[in-house]
């Protein structure tokens, strides 16, 4: 059984078709990239993973089981979870206070605005914010505010944040987007390092060519809402669709 299994799965916007009949899986400790031109249905497939957003027809199965009845917080209980979210961190609040309301959620399923005042009444929720803050190397900035934290750090507590559940697949919407190249290199580290120490399995939207070819195990190449392409990135590499649709017949 594979970790994560779409199956047939068709999402219309009025008259668009932006997922068209996709049927993909995700094994389990397997690292894939979903690639594809702008437009291609990437962010449309992972808001239907995370249940941000309704099929209008097919299913997802995680773990062996339809997660289309379950909304986006049961979701992420579950075990699947999404990083690099722009509003993830609270940057007035310190970083230990963000994992805590992380590790608070990934406990008790939501975030009590109430609950830091009464932190101390919760001790598991303690041990998880430090398992959550050693795990991304913070715990020595546990009292600064976040928004103090360097631009490698900020990224650090991000997916902290997105750890903080315990997922067993990570999903990863273009986490270098906007980035200068230093800041690139920050994440693009960060993601290897998390993918050596923690092992989990990851599903990336990236358009950076380069990253995807040096982290993916696996490549899914999306065109008009249908899956063109899937292989190793040698495969993917001298695929001529895969060039034609994506790089215009580029070399790759
Ligand atoms: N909420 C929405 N309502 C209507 N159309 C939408 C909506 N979301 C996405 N679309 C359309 O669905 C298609 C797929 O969009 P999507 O954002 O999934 O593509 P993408 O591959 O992530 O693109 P990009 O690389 O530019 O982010 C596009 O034609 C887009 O305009």
């Amino acid at each position: 059984m594979s970790l994560l299994e779409i199956d047939s799965l068709v999402k219309e916007f009025g008259g668009l078709v932006a997922t068209d009949d996709v049927s993909v899986s995700i094994e389990e400790d397997e690292r894939v990239s979903l690639i594809g031109p702008n437009g291609a249905g990437k962010s449309t497939l992972i808001n239907l993973i995370t249940r941000r957003l309704d099929p209008t027809s097919g299913d997802i199965r995680f773990k062996g089981e339809s997660i289309l009845g379950l909304d986006a917080h049961e979701v992420v209980q579950n075990g699947i979870s999404k990083s690099f979210q722009t509003a993830s961190i609270f940057p007035e609040m310190t970083v230990e206070e963000n994992a805590q309301i992380a590790a608070f959620a990934a406990e008790h399923g939501s975030f009590r605005l109430n609950f830091l005042r009464r932190r101390g009444a919760y001790p598991e929720v303690e041990a998880r914010t430090r398992d959550t803050l050693d795990a991304v190397g913070l715990l020595g900035q546990a009292d600064t505010e976040a928004q103090a934290l360097p631009y490698g750090d900020k990224r650090r507590l991000e997916i902290g944040i997105a750890l903080a559940s315990e997922p067993d697949m990570l999903l990863m919407d273009e986490p270098t987007a906007g980035m200068s190249p230093e800041e690139t290199q920050a994440t693009v580290d960060l993601i290897e390092e998390v993918k050596r120490e923690l092992g989990l399995t990851f599903l990336l939207v990236e358009h950076d060519m380069e990253i995807v070819f040096s982290i993916s195990d696996r490549i899914i190449v999306l065109n008009r809402g249908q899956v063109i392409a899937e292989g190793t990135p040698d495969e993917i590499r001298g695929h001529p669709d895969v060039q034609e649709a994506y790089l215009g017949g580029v070399e790759l």
